[in-house]
């Protein structure tokens, strides 16, 4: 089959005109690279309610994306002005396309059961199997469960097309690693994982990726194999967050300070044994590693392949890693109440300044904040809880300040939840001043006042992993 596929790509000569589904965070900068570096580019983009608009946006050469990405203005402009790049909503130009790349959402449908919502994803890969022409190569860019290139969009590529994957056209996965903030930086050097159905497939998605990459290399291999890599790769990272929250409530329960502990743990450097390890936290947000372990999880599951072999009863290391994560934001109420009981206060009626709404310090990005969780417990308790976030301007529902002396006047406790740039600047003067409590209770969820000065100057303190320190004297 493969020899038939690679015959067919050689005929059809060197990939000239690509077409990219889906015009987000994602597709958008990758359209333009390969406007950069190929003859055509069209950007699909279905003409709904929600992001319709972007069509004529970029077709005037204008970056719809909030937020600044550097060169990505400029790009855009230059290849809409160069007729080299072309939005649209009419998806049959998917027929003069020699390849095609589906940069399509895939958000979980809800955050209980974790069961991703691939009907976007389905009506774009449709639209492909629909319009695609023999000898064309698909690629899906979307974060999926593994198992899903070669089993679910191929069987949607064939019934669409009448045609058969791996003989009459390639499909591979090639998962975006880019960080809102360096789209453009991120797809060129960041090495790129590309994963074939065959040996065809894997072979022309290296012709369409090899060019816009700069410093990154191309990384060949299946498209399952791809699709593990990408979740894989979030799940560890996930995990090693995970490991230095454990190890910080141990050094809490213990009574010594975490940071001593992890500058002696990441002294040990050197080949094949440095330890890696990572900071702790009032929680994890985030769209990748909050639902990336779940894909995981999911694509074992419903793999054909044997069973795992795996100790009974004992749960996935990687879903625990997740439950420590998102354990954090309680530890963070726990760790509020004791405080407000050594200030002679029940968290009832406590007026409380939330400080950090983002899940990210110095971004407006807030999806799936760990702050949300405090908020909702603490409401729950009956505290009377204001939020301030320097770059978060409206959240559904909760009125978040950038006054930081209103959101901290009259306060009986200070939770920093986000390590904002501006946090570390707290005075303990002014902030006490400013609660017109003798015994202001503060709570550091990520490491950034110094405990002493604010000890010093009547604080009750608790700090993640300071168990060095949250119980000292008053
Ligand atoms: N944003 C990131 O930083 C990032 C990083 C790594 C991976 N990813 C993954 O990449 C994928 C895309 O993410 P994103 O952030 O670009 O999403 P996005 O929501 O910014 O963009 C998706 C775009 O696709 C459009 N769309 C939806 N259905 C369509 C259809 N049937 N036909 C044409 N257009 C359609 C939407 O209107 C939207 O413009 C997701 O799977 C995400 O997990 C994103
Ligand atoms: C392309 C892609 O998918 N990229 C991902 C993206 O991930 P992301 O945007 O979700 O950002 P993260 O930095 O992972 O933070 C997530 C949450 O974890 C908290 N955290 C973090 C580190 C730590 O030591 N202790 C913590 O508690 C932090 O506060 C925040 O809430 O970028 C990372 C590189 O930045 C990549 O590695 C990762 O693949």
């Amino acid at each position: 089959m493969g020899r038939v596929l690679a015959d067919l790509f050689k005929k059809r000569g060197p990939v000239r005109t690509i077409g990219v589904i889906g015009m987000g965070y994602v597709g958008i900068p990758a359209g333009a690279l390969f406007a950069k570096s190929f003859e055509k580019v069209y950007g699909f983009q279905r003409d709904s309610s929600s992001s319709g608009y972007k069509i004529n946006l970029l077709n005037a050469g204008k970056n719809p994306l909030k937020g600044e990405e550097p060169g990505l203005d400029e790009l855009l402009n230059e290849v809409v002005q160069k007729k080299k790049f072309e939005c649209t909503s009419d998806f049959s130009k998917i027929s003069q396309c020699d390849a095609v790349t589906i940069a399509i959402q895939t958000p979980f449908l809800n955050p209980t059961d974790l069961i991703p919502d691939f009907s976007a994803l389905e009506e774009g890969i449709r639209q492909a199997g629909k319009y695609l022409s023999e000898g064309s190569l698909i690629v899906l860019e979307s974060t999926i469960t593994p198992g899903t290139t070669a089993n679910w969009a191929k069987k949607i590529l064939e019934e669409e097309s009448g045609l058969v994957a791996g003989r009459a056209f390639g499909l591979a996965h090639a998962p975006e690693r880019v960080m809102v903030g360096r789209l453009l930086r991120n797809i060129q050097e960041h090495d790129r994982i590309v994963g074939g159905i065959d040996d065809a497939s894997t072979n022309r998605a290296m012709e369409l990726y090899g060019p816009v990459l700069t410093s990154g290399k191309l990384i060949p291999m299946t498209a399952t194999a791809a699709e593990v890599t990408k979740t894989a790769e979030n799940t560890f990272r996930d995990l090693q967050i995970a490991a230095a929250n454990q190890l910080a409530l141990y050094c809490e329960a213990i009574g010594i300070n975490f940071y001593d502990v992890r500058k002696g743990i990441d002294s040990l450097k050197g080949d094949g044994i440095t330890r890696a390890i990572l900071w702790p936290g009032a929680g994890v947000g985030g769209h990748c590693l909050t639902k990336d372990t779940y894909h995981l999880e999911r694509g074992v599951k419903i793999a054909d392949e044997q069973s795992v072999d795996f100790p009974d009863g004992v749960e996935s290391l990687y879903v625990t890693a997740r439950h420590i994560n998102d354990f954090m934001p309680m530890h963070m109420v726990h760790l509020l109440k004791k405080g407000l009981n050594r200030s002679g206060k029940k968290i009832k009626g406590a007026r409380v300044a939330l400080l950090g709404w983002s899940f990210l310090a110095n971004t407006d990005d807030a999806r799936n904040t760990p702050s949300e969780s405090f908020y909702l417990l603490c409401m729950e308790e009956g505290a009377d809880i204001r939020v301030h976030d320097p770059w978060v301007t409206n959240w559904p529902g909760i009125d978040v300040s950038q006054d930081l002396e209103s959101v901290l006047s009259g306060v009986d406790a200070v939770v920093i939840f986000t390590g904002h740039r501006m946090y570390y600047q707290l005075d303990s003067h002014k902030v006490r001043e400013l609660s017109g409590s003798s015994r202001c209770v503060i709570i550091d969820g990520r490491n950034v006042i110094d405990p002493d000065v604010f000890i010093q100057n009547g604080f009750i303190y608790l700090g993640i992993g300071r168990g060095d320190k949250n119980s000292h004297p008053i």
